[in-house]
């Protein structure tokens, strides 16, 4: 469940006040948030996210005021319960798939049978690359690698910002089957925003700020 209230913040006092409109997702449902560039929507996943504090305003996440938390709580909250999907996988070049995953577990804290790692990697078409290295996989992969990321710790809330902008149609279908795919299989709200407008059809839940 995912809940904001009356959500503010400016990067300098001086700059734009961003308000943001209040969500209210129950456990599993799925929004798509739209707008212009620059209108704020990476800030606004970013404060989702608790990558940013609000200036005013709440925000619950899995009955979590997470901007009550310290920064030390706030991160393991976030390594436990968030999966954050970006434009480009953050994967650590040095390591191949496999490792990358076991290393987002590694920081997650969260266990889980060996074999699911493979199984996520079946899922994802990505079984093949299991040893590769993060150079040899194509963009597509590269973003099926960054959903495996994101969900391997089974989160509560998985946050997207522009993850189909760099792919062809038919990659940005996949993404988005997947990303819903995985929400549902482990009970996640999944909170996309984009400017892509192709990403629209896929979703009932939509605001534009
Ligand atoms: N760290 C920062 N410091 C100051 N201003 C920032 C910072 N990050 C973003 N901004 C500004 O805040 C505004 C909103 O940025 P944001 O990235 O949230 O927009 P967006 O809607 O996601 O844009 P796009 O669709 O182009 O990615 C922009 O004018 C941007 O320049």
């Amino acid at each position: 469940m995912v809940t904001t209230e009356n959500l503010t913040f400016y990067y300098k006092k001086e700059q734009h006040t961003f308000s943001f409109p209040d969500i209210f997702l129950e456990k599993q449902e799925d929004l798509l948030v739209l707008g212009k560039s620059g209108i704020g929507k990476t800030t606004f996943l970013h404060l989702l996210a608790g990558l940013l504090k609000p200036v005013n305003g709440t925000i619950c996440i899995a009955d979590t005021a997470i901007n009550s938390l310290s920064a030390r709580k706030l991160d393991i909250f976030r390594g436990q319960n968030i999966g954050l999907v970006f434009q480009k996988s953050h994967a650590i070049q040095s390591l191949n798939v496999f490792q990358n995953l076991q290393a987002r577990l590694f920081f997650s804290k969260k266990a889980i049978h060996p074999k699911a790692i493979d199984q996520l990697l079946i899922e994802l078409g990505l079984i093949e690359y299991k040893n590769s290295a993060i150079q040899e996989l194509s963009v597509g992969q590269l973003q099926r690698l960054g959903i495996a990321l994101s969900v391997i710790h089974n989160p509560k809330v998985i946050l997207a910002d522009e993850p189909t902008s760099s792919l062809d149609d038919e990659n940005c279908k996949i993404v988005i089957e997947l990303l819903k795919k995985q929400a549902k299989q482990t009970e996640a709200n999944l909170i996309v925003i984009t400017h892509d407008h192709r990403v629209k059809s896929f979703f009932s839940n939509t605001i534009t700020i």
